[in-house]
């Protein structure tokens, strides 16, 4: 597991989803290089999906389209919100908008987490059920990608900051956060709404190769400063996050001011 992220800072959130964006392409071309696949792990939030939106720019008829091999990336979510299918407020619906819908994606290779109105079989109707469910679509997708035996050894997991400190759908001191195993939980009462949702764990999350902080504001520097400073991930999720091989933060200089 890595020590001390790196921090790379950009000017505004929009370099900073800029600068996340163009580092993606390059990291998913260097993975399918190196392994013949890659995979990366999406969260939502105002620059999860912001940064979504760089790289459609980026790829739209640009230079950088043929850069990644599409039909060969494994997509996956981090946490999604715990509501019907198609609502605007899941992570996966937004992605889709922002980006997804205009790759040539295989549809066998994109993982979304169940929707609340899915059938019971796949995982709908309880978060623990969902959780469940996406536990099994990750068992099953390791041993295609490798790593772990239940987790895959994801090239990027991309992630969001909450000004607690929360990542996923991990909040301090929550029952998520004390999840010691390495997998996907239901989360309920979630602080920030929607309230219900389903999760990585960190344990889980740290299965990742590569694991970027993408932030931006200064309702982000406590939170990201504290976790720098050694704060626990149970009272600050974020400090949990390290990646195998690298921790990444990509901030823009109002997140970054208190470090
Ligand atoms: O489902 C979610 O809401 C995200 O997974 C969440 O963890 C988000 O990334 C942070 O709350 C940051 O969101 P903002 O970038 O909008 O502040």
């Amino acid at each position: 597991m890595t020590g001390q992220p790196e921090v790379q800072v950009q000017v505004d959130e929009e370099a900073t989803a800029r600068d996340a964006a163009d580092r993606l392409l390059t990291a998913l071309a260097e993975a399918q290089a190196a392994r013949g696949s890659a995979s990366v792990v999406l969260t939502g939030g105002g620059i999860g999906i912001g940064m979504l939106r760089e790289v459609a720019a980026l790829v739209d008829g640009g230079s950088r389209r043929d850069d990644v091999d599409w039909g060969a990336v494994e997509v996956f979510w981090g946490d999604e919100r715990f509501v019907p299918a198609g609502d605007a407020e899941r992570n996966d619906a937004q992605a889709r908008e922002a980006l997804l819908d205009a790759l040539p994606l295989d549809p066998g290779r994109v993982h979304p987490m169940a929707a609340s109105d899915a059938p019971e079989d796949a995982g709908g109707g309880d978060p623990d059920l969902a959780a469940d469910a996406y536990a099994k679509t990750l068992s099953a997708a390791a041993s295609r990608l490798g790593g772990g035996a239940a987790i895959p050894a994801f090239d990027v997991l991309l992630a969001g900051c909450g000004p607690e400190g929360h990542v996923l759908s991990v909040f301090p001191d929550s029952p998520a956060v004390h999840a010691a195993a390495a997998g996907v939980v239901g989360v309920r009462d979630c602080p920030k709404p929607p309230p219900t949702r389903v999760s990585l764990t960190l344990p889980a999350a740290r299965h990742a190769r590569e694991i970027w902080l993408v932030a931006a504001g200064d309702g982000k520097a406590e939170a990201l400063a504290r976790a720098h400073g050694g704060a626990s991930e149970v009272d600050v999720p974020i400090a949990g996050l390290r990646g195998t091989e690298r921790t990444l933060w990509l901030l823009d200089e109002a997140a970054a001011s208190q470090l």
